[in-house]
């Protein structure tokens, strides 16, 4: 039989980040044509959340931008100059003003002369952090009846790698909506010794009330970790109906916070002991069968995390 050579890796241990115990504030936001609406209502709930608490703040997917691709290249902002792209810049300025972390949901990126689905995240001095290109573009095949069509790739470009980014509030993996039906992607966080996996996102009526919780309560349990999720919120007029319910997961799949589908800052209480409990009482990594199949991140070496 032939045998193929595969790097194996064993999971990056749990680091202790500096707090953690916290509120996540949750900002499922409604998105109209106007970018500068857009921006202000973001900043208000921003604002909101953290009044309420919260310290970490996630907004949705495609916040300053209707999910739409024929207006991906006009709400487009370059990452490079933020002093130029008036969404970016409001998150440096809202995050260091309030001294809180932004999982900036995500907007159209340009750069070198393609387009991206990108999350920014700022951390409390205002400073861009890291920044998620979504990897799995939302090319839906042959649509059922009465669903709708999309297809991200036709002007979209595909991000190249997994995003963790070190935090106060633990080691963070980002995934842009379509990017959660991908349990390897989850499966390489956890196994870089992720705490939470943030995923913006703005599934549709369709696949929304079928999988949108299902997908999350799955990566939670499977990985053992918290995941957190932001949608836009729902705009009956538009083509592309958004399902909502932005979602927060513990370790062992409960739901700890959810929404409708109505504009709202939603906050949950977060406790990393929550895994630490978890993976004690359900020690799936050290039961786990590498003698018969194993995970291989090709990227992990590279990104030494
Ligand atoms: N924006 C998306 O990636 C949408 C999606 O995944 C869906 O199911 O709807």
């Amino acid at each position: 039989m032939a045998t193929v050579a595969v790097q194996s890796f064993v999971s990056a241990p749990l680091q202790i980040p500096n707090v953690t115990q916290f509120k996540i504030g949750i900002c499922q936001l409604i998105v109209t044509t106007e970018k500068s609406a857009n921006i202000f209502n973001a900043r208000s709930l921003i604002q909101t959340a953290a009044e309420q608490g919260a310290t970490l703040i996630l907004l949705p997917e495609m916040w300053n931008c209707p999910y739409s691709t024929d207006l991906f290249a006009k709400f487009a902002e370059e990452f490079s100059d933020i002093d130029s792209a008036p969404s970016l810049l409001m998150l440096s300025e809202v995050a260091s003003s309030l001294g809180v972390t932004i999982i900036g949901g995500s907007i159209p990126e340009k750069d070198a002369g393609q387009l991206y689905n990108s999350c920014p995240v700022f951390g409390p001095n205002g400073e861009l952090k890291a920044k998620h290109r979504k990897i799995h573009l939302f090319d839906m095949g042959k649509p059922l009846p009465g669903e709708v069509q999309f297809k991200e790739s036709v002007n979209i470009s595909a991000g190249e790698k997994p995003t963790v980014v070190d935090t106060d509030f633990g080691r963070i993996g980002i995934g842009i909506c379509h990017d959660i039906r991908f349990p390897e992607l989850a499966m390489s966080y956890s196994a870089r010794g992720a705490h939470l996996i943030c995923y913006p996102g703005a599934f549709n009526m369709s696949t929304g009330a079928t999988l949108w919780e299902l997908e999350q309560r799955t990566r939670a349990v499977d990985n053992q970790l918290y995941v957190a999720s932001c949608s836009l919120s729902r705009d009956s007029a538009s083509s592309y109906m958004i399902w909502g319910h932005s979602t927060v997961v513990g370790p062992m799949g409960k739901i700890i916070a959810t929404t409708g589908h109505e504009e709202a800052a939603l906050i949950a209480e977060i406790d990393y002991a929550a895994i630490q409990w978890t993976r004690e009482s359900l020690p799936l990594e050290s039961q786990k069968r590498n003698d018969i199949y194993q995970f291989v991140d090709l990227l992990r070496e590279s990104l030494n995390s």
